[in-house]
């Protein structure tokens, strides 16, 4: 297939259009896009503006009125939609488990086509099992009713990942969850993906979860056309347009927070004699800021000191001065 490195291949779109038959308008409009080997990148737009279309095209559940995609270098028009299929890993909201088969079944799906020995497919549902986190011996033999919501969508993620394919496509994964399952999914699978590097397209309508998972975001409107692309940085300290703005809503500052890391702003020493709460390096400054308002102060402790409220406003204040300059400078 396009590449027998599991790690992420670039994709690339070029004036990709489907119009649905006997619609009056394309769903997707000339899209050109370059996602890049190893990126997370999210499709981030309201309803019906073309994010599932488009995605879809990739794997050729739908079928391009127009354009061209091409996945490391490969023309994938040119190639068989089934053969095609099993290379790309695809997530989805309705997680699409087969009911009658178990949990190590419903994951060895795709390696079994690929016509692997038993024994490494079993090996594998085993790996993958405890990467989602979930203990292989208690769930490998369930089947999907038996498992929870939040657990089905882990086992959907780990059969999308199943036969180490170097893209995956993520139509709302973790869509089906309640938040604070949905936050715990979230928090897994960024670290998931600092491992596995792959070439991932992730759609959803929720902005946050967006900023929180992608390398890059791509904010479409209507037709997938991209009002802007860029990491969640770029975009929350700059956006493109009122269209963009009105994505990110008011509070900008703490959607920030939430893509800070308590390691990446400097600490206090710590002082002998006093508790505070702790939290993790790897933890949002967002995280750190809940923590010290559920616990009523303005600092706490942090595996290489104290982090306080001060410098997490320092930490957001510089850049909210930065984005002033930049809307005093467009007028
Ligand atoms: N099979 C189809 N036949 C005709 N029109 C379709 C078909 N599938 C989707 N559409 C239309 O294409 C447009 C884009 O749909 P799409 O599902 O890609 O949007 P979306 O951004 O993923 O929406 P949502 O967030 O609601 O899932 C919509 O106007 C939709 O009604």
């Amino acid at each position: 297939m396009f590449d027998r490195d599991p790690e992420g291949v670039r994709i690339e779109l070029r004036a990709l259009t489907k119009h649905y038959p006997g619609q009056p308008a394309p769903a997707v409009d000339n899209v050109n896009l370059v996602i890049p080997a190893g990126e997370l990148v999210v499709f981030v737009g309201p309803s019906g503006c073309g994010k599932t279309t488009t995605m879809k095209m990739i794997n050729r559940l739908v079928e391009p009125t127009s354009g061209e995609i091409r996945i490391g270098g490969q023309d994938v028009l040119s190639l068989h939609p089934d053969e095609l299929r099993r290379h790309i890993g695809y997530a989805i909201q309705q997680v699409g488990l087969f009911p009658h088969q178990t949990v190590g079944q419903n994951i060895a799906l795709v390696p079994k086509l690929l016509g692997w020995p038993a024994d490494r497919i079993a090996a594998r549902v085993e790996e993958l099992l405890a990467l989602v986190h979930l203990d292989p011996a208690m769930f490998r033999d369930r089947y999907p009713r038996q498992l929870s919501g939040g657990q089905q969508q882990r086992v959907g993620v780990a059969r999308a990942l199943a036969a180490d394919p170097p893209v995956m496509l993520m139509d709302e994964p973790f869509g089906a969850t309640d938040p604070i399952t949905r936050e715990h999914l979230q928090n897994e699978f960024v670290k998931l993906q600092k491992q596995l590097r792959k070439t991932i397209i992730f759609v959803t309508h929720d902005f946050e979860e967006a900023i929180k998972l992608g390398d890059r975001i791509a904010v479409l409107k209507d037709r997938s056309h991209i009002a802007q692309y860029d990491t969640p940085a770029n975009i929350l300290a700059n956006p493109a347009d009122d269209y963009v703005a009105g994505f990110i809503g008011q509070d900008a500052t703490l959607k920030r927070l939430a893509l800070l890391r308590v390691a990446d702003v400097p600490q206090e020493e710590a002082r002998p004699g006093r508790e505070l709460p702790r939290i993790a390096a790897d933890a949002t400054l967002r995280e750190a800021l809940d923590l010290m308002v559920a616990h009523g102060t303005d600092r706490c402790g942090t595996p290489s000191g104290v982090l306080t409220y001060a410098t997490l406003c320092a930490a957001v204040g510089s850049s909210a001065v930065a984005r002033e300059e930049v809307v005093a400078g467009d007028r």
